[in-house]
């Protein structure tokens, strides 16, 4: 094993990026604290907090002569989990063999052996949720199957005919009087789609707010709604648990009591070391889990969070869990030293203007401060070198100008000549980086990245500013297209139509068993314009039509006639394969980035289909109602899921996007990333302060998220902790968080970008993001003695 005191030098040694930037006096202190004292570090963006935990990881190996298989790290995303394993394996295997190489002296026996013994690859990481299906898996008694983890869009289809109808909720005035508080409107959901979210949103904070259902059902107001609830719950849980399938939820509540059980010792028996990444949105279940396992090992603990980014109460994320972890900690798992706390605030990523400006936010409302871990983290502290560029600000008077102005900026930069900012001091030019930059190199963030607003009855939708951009950008000479899978509803982007529509051309050729299957109207109507859009492609003849046609080929298989002369018809057709047949004839679906997000939303709800559908996602021939039923099923179980919206792209199966494209995507989405330009748009859709877009910048109320905390709080043990802050002022810190997270991920430069009422000087528009308080005070804003200014006087942005 490696001196504890020789392990930087050995690091410093091996990964060549430590020789250039070495870690710095507090990472170096997080990476060698004892393995002992449990250890808490509040990290501000950029500032190495993933490398810390790689590196601790790596220590824990070397030093303590750990195995890699001894230590479990979790994190949040997917992306983040492949990224915490690429740097454990490239740093991890550079040691070794720099060890190998270079044993330290006095050489002792065995040495080598150790060395080779290390299996980097076996470092138990992941989403908690990826290793919680894993170890139920590895781990189960001989006599448990292993656990089916079914897709969102099947648990809300078991959830609407294994719950919800056996339970009539489609007919029940008290339960719509009850959700109307959770609701987007206020009122009754619109139509059976938002009732299904809002249910299950309950049924997910049940499990995950550890819900005493016993005492919700029988106490306070809507005592017969919180009973049906808590009924269909049971119905869903019952279904669930009787084929051994789990939802994301469900998969973490059976491994708290299968740990809870002590039937999951061959794991905990063996772990040294528990290592949490973004602990700030841990939700009281997750918590539970890793107390447990504390409670039931000496594992040695670090986690890592910060605060001031937490950004999934949505989901059940409790900040306060991070916050109060100190006081919980001794609480849960009293026999451990006192928990050690360190802070990273070396920011790497961006330059000082950016971090003055992000701090700047984070401490701007003074109500805020109290959310924050206490003492709160010191400012950030900017390690880049500046590049003379300011924060920038594009705002125009409409969001037509707006889409323009910024396709023109982006050419100048990524393809014109540089677009040249006066500063006021020496003038700079912003331009691609000449080894290769592109526009991958920036990104638009937004709350949303729907490319057309809500519509409203029969008008057409108003299209927002990421429509706005596919379109001017598009228009360029040569185009540039962006990347924006989730801009629209699959069952809105005209190939999904062509092929979807192709398909039920193909199985059902008439519509006539699609008519005999009970669907709600608006997935009949998408059914029917998939059709009509299919039926107009296929006219277009389009290529390749040798050896035969789309026509012929739907027409051969509406006729179940084989193209083939001397082939029988099959006696079961997988519709895996007709969809990936019926791609030929449009490539974009297989060629185009985009194109290919949505192809692996269609394939996967066509997969997920074959574990809990009849016909297993098969059309049958040869068997008159089974024929019939399994076409059917496949319009029932795969098709109209589709059409009501709820299979959902993943953006995070492209590995990488081509660098020539521009992506647009949420805050939430970049999480964790960063780029040279990061574009906020703060205000497009704002041109006057209209009630039903307070939420998104300065809300009137709690939101329908807040609502619900506040509704379960008396039936969790967390209630009282959230409620220490209203409902309000929560709707208010989730905002503040939103955009730090925004706000901090560029490197070089950070432009806000709107409509300018927003920037008035006599504005209503009020926003988090422009400097508001949520007491209504403005800090852009100082008195003038006077006439008042056009614009507000006080912003720290040059307006370009
Ligand atoms: N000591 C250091 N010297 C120079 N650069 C560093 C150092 N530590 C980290 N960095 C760089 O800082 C950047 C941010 O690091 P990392 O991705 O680990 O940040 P993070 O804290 O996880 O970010 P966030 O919380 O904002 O997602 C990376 O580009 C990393 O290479």
């Amino acid at each position: 094993m490696i001196p504890l005191s020789d392990f930087v030098l050995l690091i410093r040694s091996a990964v060549p990026r430590f020789q250039r930037n070495p870690p710095n006096a507090q990472q170096e202190s997080c990476i060698l604290h004892s393995s002992d004292v449990p250890l808490m570090i509040v990290a501000g963006p950029g500032s190495g907090k993933t490398t810390v935990l790689v590196m601790r990881a790596l220590r824990l190996v070397f030093v303590e002569g750990w195995m890699p298989e001894q230590i479990v790290i979790t994190t949040f995303t997917r992306k983040a989990a492949d990224e915490l394993r690429a740097r454990l394996i490239e740093w991890g295997l550079r040691i070794k063999d720099h060890l190998r190489e270079n044993p330290p002296l006095p050489t002792t026996a065995g040495f080598g052996s150790w060395i080779d013994s290390i299996d980097i690859n076996r470092f138990v990481t992941g989403t908690l949720d990826s290793i919680c299906e894993e170890l139920l898996t590895t781990h189960r008694d001989p006599t448990d199957p292993a656990p089916v983890l079914v897709e969102g869009f099947v648990g809300n289809g078991i959830l609407v005919r294994h719950a919800l109808f056996p339970n009539q909720v489609h007919n029940n005035p008290a339960l719509d009087a009850y959700l109307a508080g959770f609701s987007f409107s206020g009122t009754a959901p619109a139509n059976f789609g938002e009732k299904i979210g809002i249910c299950r949103t309950f049924l997910d904070r049940f499990v995950h707010d550890l819900i005493d259902l016993n005492n919700y059902q029988g106490t306070g107001n809507h005592r017969e709604a919180r009973q049906c609830l808590a009924e269909c719950s049971a119905s869903y849980r019952q279904f669930m648990a009787a084929g051994y399938r789990m939802d994301f939820a469900l998969l973490e509540e059976t491994f708290l009591q299968r740990l809870q059980q002590r039937r999951l010792q061959r794991f905990t028996n063996n772990i040294r070391a528990l290592l949490v990444d973004e602990y700030q949105d841990t939700n009281p279940l997750q918590e539970q889990i890793y107390f447990t396992i504390l409670q039931q090992t000496n594992a040695s603990l670090t986690i890592v969070g910060d605060d001031d980014q937490s950004l999934y109460r949505f989901r059940g994320a409790t900040v306060e869990l991070f916050r109060d972890f100190q006081q919980r900690l001794i609480q849960h798992v009293p026999n451990r030293p006192q928990l050690h706390l360190e802070y990273l605030i070396d920011n790497y990523r961006s330059t000082p203007p950016i971090v003055a400006f992000f701090n700047s936010f984070i401490q701007n409302d003074d109500s805020f401060q109290s959310a924050r871990v206490q003492p709160p983290k010191p400012q950030i502290v900017a390690q880049r070198q500046g590049n003379g560029v300011p924060v920038l600000g594009m705002f125009r008077r409409n969001i037509n100008d707006l889409a323009r102005d910024l396709t023109n900026f982006l050419w100048d930069v990524f393809r014109g000549p540089g677009r040249v900012i006066n500063t006021g001091r020496e003038p700079v030019t912003l331009i691609r980086d000449q080894n290769g930059g592109d526009f991958g190199d920036a990104v638009l963030l937004s709350h949303t990245v729907n490319e057309f607003a809500a519509q409203f009855g029969e008008q057409s939708p108003r299209e927002r500013l990421p429509r706005l951009l596919r379109t001017s950008l598009a228009q360029l000479q040569p185009s540039i297209d962006v990347f924006n899978p989730r801009g629209r509803l699959i069952r809105d982007i005209p190939v999904v139509q062509q092929l979807l529509g192709s398909i039920l051309n193909c199985i059902d050729g008439n519509g006539a068993l699609q008519g005999t299957i009970l669907l709600r109207s608006e997935p009949q109507r998408y059914l029917n314009i998939w059709r009509q859009e299919a039926n107009r492609f296929a006219a277009t003849n389009p290529p390749p039509s040798n050896p035969h046609t789309l026509m012929d080929f739907v027409h051969a298989w509406q006729n179940r006639t084989p193209q083939v002369i001397n082939m029988q018809w099959p006696s079961e057709w997988p519709l895996l394969e007709l969809c990936f047949k019926l791609i030929s004839w449009i490539p974009m679906l297989r060629d185009d980035p985009e194109g290919q997000v949505y192809l692996e939303a269609v394939s996967r709800a066509i997969a997920q289909a074959a574990t809990f559908s009849p016909y297993r996602s098969n059309i049958i021939r040869g068997h008159n109602q089974h024929e019939d039923n399994s076409v059917k099923a496949a319009i029932r179980d795969i098709l109209a899921p589709i059409a009501e919206a709820t299979v959902d792209v993943d953006e995070a199966i492209m590995p990488n996007i081509p660098r020539s494209r521009f992506p647009i995507m949420t805050i939430h989405q970049a999480k964790g990333l960063e780029f040279p330009i990061v574009i906020v748009d703060v205000a497009s859709d704002y041109t006057r302060n209209h009630p039903k877009n307070r939420f998104r910048r300065f809300p009137d109320g709690p939101s329908s998220v807040q609502n619900m905390e506040d509704d379960l709080a008396p039936f969790c043990q967390i209630g009282p902790l959230r409620q220490t802050r209203t409902g309000l002022q929560r709707s208010f810190d989730d905002l503040i968080r939103l955009y730090y997270v925004a706000y901090s991920r560029p490197e070089s430069v950070l432009m806000l970008v709107g409509v300018d009422p927003c920037l008035r000087y006599q504005t209503t528009i009020r926003h988090v993001a422009t400097g508001w308080k949520s007491d209504g005070a403005w800090s852009w804003k100082t008195p003038v003695a006077g006439r008042a200014p056009a614009l507000v006087n006080n912003h720290p942005l040059l307006l370009i």
